[in-house]
């Protein structure tokens, strides 16, 4: 079906039947810029994982808005490498796809309606989605560390259902509106410049301090800009693969080290250290592969007193030099996913801080071609990065 045809099963056909559909739904609108009715009749299309590692795609029901929520067009989505688990390992960790669920976390789109008790948003907004939804109401909500909430419902990971469909409602309270400067593919990507941002918020890097990035995957380079931006100097990036390192030194990250997995820790520690320069041994290692075998080398690659930051997430029992570590003093610090981060991470896109965050994005597919998309995303062989997922 093209993207404009109108599908039978989808009530929102024209826009009286939208006014209808909201009506009945119970819920008011408030018009900034109308949304063409042709948009809204197109088909609900979702990519859904299945516990036996296939996925489809399959048109649902246009959403039902509840009081609270927004309906979002989703415009832009981003397939991280959480999806490529869940499709071929069924899991990550402990999260388990036990049933269908729709896929995605990493969205922006416009308001197409508005719950009966949201304010603040109208009809017409340019949004960047914030998955995790918390409880507020938990110990850990209520002392602001709420991306550690027991009963957060995060998009798109087991067993809720996530934002890779045209259509999908959402907490108004996890939708950050977006500048007009912003494209959607860019409020796409504040999700993974979020979990670089809390890192660096953990970490706290100063000016010019040695820092190493374990991992130029999609996460490891948002990483990267974002301990640039905080003042980290020099910065070394390691990864198994060529053309990652090439995108690293094109996003002026010079000092990169194609790790051979023949060397072992100490090796791969020292030749970190002579990538970084003379007098520059790494005091701060942002490790974003969750590999042992990396998380090792980034051990043995810090100074004495130095701060080992865990981003990447791998097996769940690893291996570390705990007792060397000890009697060198290296800190072991952890992150996961954010909080209050999409305010600000939205501030410093829009001012540049990062610089050009787009080299991030290597390949976009229409929503209707989103296997080809995830297929892209796990092939190598084809060299993407953040692979997005659009409908204009
Ligand atoms: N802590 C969090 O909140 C959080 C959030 C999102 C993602 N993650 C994790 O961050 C990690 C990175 O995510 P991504 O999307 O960039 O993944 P990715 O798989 O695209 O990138 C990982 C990179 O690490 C490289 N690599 C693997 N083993 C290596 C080794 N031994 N030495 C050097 N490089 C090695 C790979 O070649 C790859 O380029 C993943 O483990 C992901 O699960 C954590
Ligand atoms: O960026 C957020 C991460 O991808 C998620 O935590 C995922 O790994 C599982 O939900």
């Amino acid at each position: 079906m093209s993207p404009t045809a109108v599908s039978a099963s989808n009530p929102i056909a024209d826009a009286s039947t939208l006014k209808a559909q909201i009506q009945a739904n119970g819920t008011t609108t408030t018009t900034k810029s109308a949304i063409d009715p042709q948009v809204l009749a197109r088909p609900n299309l979702a990519l859904w994982v299945t516990k036996d590692h296939k996925i489809y795609q399959k048109e649902e029901s246009f959403p039902t808005c509840p009081p609270d929520q927004c309906i979002i067009h989703v415009k832009a989505t981003g397939i991280c490498g959480s999806e490529i688990h869940f499709w071929k390992s069924g899991r990550i960790g402990d999260c388990c796809v036990t049933h269908d669920i729709i896929l995605g976390h990493e969205s922006s789109g416009q308001v197409v309606q508005v719950g009966e008790n949201v304010t603040g948003f109208q009809v017409g907004d340019r949004v960047s989605i914030e998955p995790g939804v918390s409880c507020w109401e938990c110990e850990q909500c209520l002392r602001g560390r709420y991306n550690l909430c027991p009963k957060v419902v995060f998009s798109g990971t087991p067993p809720s259902d996530g934002t890779m469909r045209r259509f999908v409602a959402h907490p108004a309270r996890f939708l950050h509106k977006m500048p007009d400067t912003m494209t959607y593919a860019v409020g796409a990507l504040i999700e993974p410049l979020s979990v670089a941002y809390n890192a660096v918020i953990r970490a706290a890097p100063y000016l010019g301090q040695p820092v190493l990035i374990a991992g130029a995957g999609p996460i490891g380079l948002a990483m990267a800009l974002c301990a640039r931006a905080a003042g980290a100097s020099p910065i070394c990036i390691t990864d198994l693969e060529e053309n990652r390192l090439a995108q690293a030194r094109s996003m002026g990250f010079e000092q990169t080290l194609k790790i051979d997995l023949a060397w072992d820790r100490l090796e791969t520690a020292k030749r970190v250290r002579e990538v970084m320069g003379t007098g520059c041994v790494p005091s701060l290692a942002f490790e974003c592969t969750g590999a042992e075998s990396s998380i090792n080398s980034a051990c043995y690659a810090l100074e004495d007193g130095g701060t080992l930051l865990q981003v990447g997430c791998g097996k769940p029992d690893i291996t570390v030099p705990l007792m060397s570590l000890g009697f060198r003093e290296v800190n072991i610090i952890t992150s996961f996913r954010y909080r209050l981060s999409w305010p600000v991470v939205i501030r410093l896109v829009a001012a540049g801080v990062f610089g050009d965050v787009t080299p991030l994005i290597t390949h976009t597919f229409p929503i209707e071609k989103t296997i080809d998309a995830f297929e892209t995303c796990a092939d190598r062989s084809k060299l993407a990065i953040k692979v997005q997922i659009v409908d204009e």
